[in-house]
């Protein structure tokens, strides 16, 4: 199956971020100092302590807030709000249930003008590239956690974003179909090229997926740790379980816990 390949050239910059919530009791200083560059086609791992502020970093590169200091650009310009070249994949599927499957990954080229030969053509070759091709005619409440995870992913793929960003995306899923999503996320990363900015609570999952792999510590949120990691390229020969029983596998994953603890 051919699927969109996409343009290279949209690094995500983040400087100098500084982020403050007022709240009701006084100000929340969610993050502060963070630099980061994303190049383009990484796939980024986030993991930290709850509340060091992961959600609220994926929101401003996702433009739903404007931070309180410092900026954020993609390909050189800045993030003024939301657009169509991020895509953002959150931790609880947000399908119409009103309508099927295929109707909610097409809605996206639908609210682009693509025709409706077209739209169900963007809608299958995605459903099939996230294994749902049997289930586009069911509604969201026929599909099982995982099913409804799977959806999601490819409604926000027919948008065709660079950047992907997904917040703990499998974090409500059980073991067993969390490592079979993590299998076919890599897949299609793969295929796809895409940039990916993932937050997870699980360490395995970081070091499993990333290119590279961030941790912040708690509030105000920095980057206390940022390591590259390759378990991810690896060839398709290598099983995941093997990949996972690598000695240098367990040594990163012991550095991101360590980072995460202090
Ligand atoms: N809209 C808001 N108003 C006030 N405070 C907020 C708001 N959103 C987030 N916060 C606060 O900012 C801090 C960072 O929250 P954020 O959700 O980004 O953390 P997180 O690392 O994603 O946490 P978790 O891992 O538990 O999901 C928290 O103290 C949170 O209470």
């Amino acid at each position: 199956m051919t699927v969109d390949t996409v343009r290279h050239d949209l690094a995500v910059a983040v400087a100098g971020l500084d982020h403050r919530f007022s709240a009701r009791d006084g100000e929340v200083h969610a993050l502060a100092g963070i630099d980061l560059v994303i190049e383009p086609g990484a796939f980024v791992t986030l993991a930290g302590p709850s509340g060091c502020g992961k959600t609220t970093l994926l929101r401003l590169v996702a433009g739903f807030e404007s931070p309180t200091g410092g900026s954020i650009t993609v390909g050189g310009r800045p993030v003024s709000g939301p657009g169509a070249e991020r895509g953002v994949v959150f931790q609880r599927p947000t399908l119409y249930p009103w309508l099927d499957v295929r109707a909610n990954v097409a809605l996206g080229p639908r609210l682009r003008g693509a025709s409706k030969t077209e739209r169900l053509a963007i809608a299958d070759r995605y459903l099939e590239l996230v294994g749902l091709g049997d289930a586009a005619g069911l509604r969201p409440y026929e599909l099982s956690g995982g099913m409804q995870q799977r959806a999601q992913i490819a409604r926000v793929l027919a948008n065709d974003p660079e950047i992907v960003l997904m917040d703990e995306p499998f974090g409500a899923l059980d073991a067993l179909t969390r490592e079979r999503l993590q299998d076919e996320l890599l897949t299609i990363w793969r295929e796809t090229g895409k940039t990916i900015l993932f937050i997870t609570h699980d360490v395995e999952e970081a070091v499993f997926l990333g290119t590279r792999v961030l941790v912040m510590s708690p509030r105000p949120g920095r980057v206390v740790l940022d390591e590259s990691a390759r378990f991810s390229t690896a060839e398709h020969q290598v099983a995941p379980e093997e990949l996972r029983a690598l000695p240098e596998f367990a040594a990163l994953a012991a550095r991101v816990r360590e980072a995460i603890r202090h």
